[in-house]
């Protein structure tokens, strides 16, 4: 194994922030007087083993190549998932005359709080391992399985009552058993060759994925979890621009 690998860093931007909802797309927030995109840059910029940053955008995209980045910056045009913007960035690496045991990583444009700290952290786990490791962290809070209808004899208990009939409401099925349950984060780290690989095994299959790591979990190729810090939030919905701002302003 490769234990010393060439590193090539990519932040995937080419999404459009459904969820949270904005007018532009949500990695053009401003934040602490940057955008999200340029914070995550600067993010990576800030570890010893980066010094240049493949930058996957939109096609429509016209905003990124008018920022100041942190990075020397080199252009990939994304896909409609998010693997097929790793995937589009993958293809840009490689074309670059590469080795199959060099790392990738990749990062969120969408998770501009990262610790430099948890980037070294996982690069030199993904360094060790034969396909990669991810950044994660246990989660926190007491999980509920939910189901759309209550029982039979709850239901009987809502007649009497005359309470709440609306059958689209969710009510608690059971608690799951968090001891083994972590959420992901990214970067996520992998060897080039092997990513390139399993990304491949997704599109012939049709598989639907929401990070890299499913990739490789659907080969049953072992990920390493390195625990992150609960800083590296992304922005998803509305209420984590209020956590961002102040995590960003803490760390800074
Ligand atoms: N086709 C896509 C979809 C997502 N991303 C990127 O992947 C990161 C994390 O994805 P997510 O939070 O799901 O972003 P969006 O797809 O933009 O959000 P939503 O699902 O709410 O639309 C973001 O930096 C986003 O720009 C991407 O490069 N290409
Ligand atoms: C890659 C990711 O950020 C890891 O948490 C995430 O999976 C992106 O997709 P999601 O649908 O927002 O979970």
């Amino acid at each position: 194994m490769n234990t010393t690998p060439n590193i090539h860093a990519m932040i995937v931007a080419a999404g459009r922030g459904n969820r949270f909802g904005a007018s532009i797309a949500k990695q053009y927030t401003m934040l602490q007087g940057q955008t999200l995109l340029q914070h995550s840059v600067a993010r990576l910029g800030c570890s010893a083993y980066i010094d240049k940053c493949l930058l996957v955008v939109a096609a429509d995209d016209s905003k990124a190549e008018t920022l100041n980045f942190a990075l020397p910056i080199h252009y990939a045009i994304g896909g409609a998932e998010r693997w097929q913007s790793v995937q589009a960035g993958v293809e840009a690496i490689v074309n670059t005359g590469v080795d199959d045991s060099d790392l990738v990583l990749i990062h969120d444009a969408a998770r501009p709080a990262v610790p430099t700290h948890d980037i070294e952290q996982v690069i030199e786990a993904a360094m060790l391992e034969p396909y990669g490791a991810i950044l994660a962290t246990p989660v926190a809070d007491t999980l509920k399985q939910s189901c759309k209808q209550s029982s039979a004899h709850s239901e009987l208990m809502r007649d009497s009552l005359n309470v709440n009939k609306d059958t689209s409401s969710a009510y608690v099925k059971q608690t799951i058993d968090r001891s083994n349950i972590w959420q992901a984060q990214t970067p996520q780290v992998f060897r080039l060759g092997q990513l390139r690989q399993v990304l491949k095994h997704v599109a012939e299959h049709k598989l639907d994925i929401t990070d890299e790591a499913s990739a490789f979990e659907y080969l049953a190729l072992p990920i390493r979890l390195v625990t992150g810090s609960r800083q590296n939030i992304k922005l998803t919905y509305p209420d984590d621009a209020i956590l961002l701002a102040a995590i960003l302003k803490a760390q800074s």
